[in-house]
């Protein structure tokens, strides 16, 4: 299968072809810049640190559309749009990890899942994913009784808050409890705010130095507290994950999937 990388030269840009580059089976058959990138025309193997490939970055997508199968794509919510339309008009498969989409960008990006195959995931881990399963099982053993409070860590490069992974959790604790995120989200407290409501779930950011990705959910009622944690301390975790669903997808019919069904780890 051969991949294509967009995003190329950034952070999980360069994870991602370093993980191509490690697995059976799929091979780096193109990768993509921003036009104005001075790094086209370099080998994009070098500019992620694996030695050279023989592949070329260029600056656009349209470019190299007869090069690759499947498109992994960690960009940025107009960036990740614009390449969904130029796949799906050319009967490629996509692989999407970008998050901080708006909720009308997140039903644009929906929607072309009946037009091609598509796996999209705030979080590509195994242990994120798994971690989904467990809140939505905590939150219904511990019901409303429990204050849900969702804590996430980034580096200091990270653009969009709270993370897509912390709005993933809140919205499996939420969906466990029968309540809809977009009413009981609370970001960040300051001022005389009040007493805390009995139904919100609070998330708070915290952005320093090179964290990977530190996420806990925290449930808390008189007497006790839980807390699930996951730590990520490489991105290579998110980039095996995305190189596994690119495989996955193989053999996939049109359709939005996610990382559940990547690890089969859907009820
Ligand atoms: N789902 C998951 O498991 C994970 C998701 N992420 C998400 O992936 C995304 C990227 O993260 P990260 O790699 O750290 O970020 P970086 O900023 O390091 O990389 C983003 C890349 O996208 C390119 N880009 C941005 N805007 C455009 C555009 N309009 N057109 C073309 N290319 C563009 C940038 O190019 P340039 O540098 O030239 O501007 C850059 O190379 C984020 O949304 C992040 O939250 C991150 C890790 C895991
Ligand atoms: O920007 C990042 O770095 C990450 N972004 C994703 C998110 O927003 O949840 C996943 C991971 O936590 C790293």
């Amino acid at each position: 299968m051969r991949v294509a990388v967009t995003g190329a030269a950034g952070r999980m840009g360069k994870t991602n072809i370093e993980a191509i580059q490690a697995a059976d089976g799929v091979q780096l058959g193109a990768a993509i810049v921003e036009a104005s990138s001075s790094l086209i025309g370099a080998d994009a193997g070098e500019v992620a640190g694996v030695g050279k490939l023989g592949v070329a970055i260029v600056g656009s997508l349209e470019e190299v559309v007869a090069d690759f199968d499947v498109l992994i794509d960690f960009t940025a919510p107009q960036a990740t749009l614009a390449n969904l339309e130029l796949c799906a008009a050319n009967g490629k498969a996509m692989v999407i990890g970008t998050t901080g989409l708006s909720e009308a960008e997140r039903a644009e990006l929906n929607s072309f899942g009946e037009r091609m195959p598509l796996v999209f995931a705030s979080n590509m881990s195994v242990g994120v994913n798994l971690c989904f399963k467990l809140l939505a099982q905590a939150a219904k053993a511990l019901g409303d009784d429990y204050d849900v409070e969702i804590i996430e860590a980034h580096h200091h490069h990270k653009v969009d808050s709270p993370s897509g992974t912390a709005l993933s959790m809140g919205e499996a604790v939420a969906g466990a409890l029968g309540r809809d995120l977009r009413q009981c989200a609370v970001y960040g407290r300051e001022g005389q705010i009040g007493a805390r409501t009995q139904q919100e779930i609070g998330f708070a950011t915290i952005r320093a130095g090179d964290v990977v990705g530190d996420h806990t959910v925290l449930f808390a009622t008189e007497g006790e507290r839980i807390e699930i944690t996951h730590k990520a301390s490489s991105r290579m975790t998110f980039a095996k994950g995305a190189v596994r669903a690119a495989g996955w997808l193989a053999d996939k019919s049109n359709g939005l999937y996610d990382m559940q069904d990547v690890l089969s780890l859907r009820d």
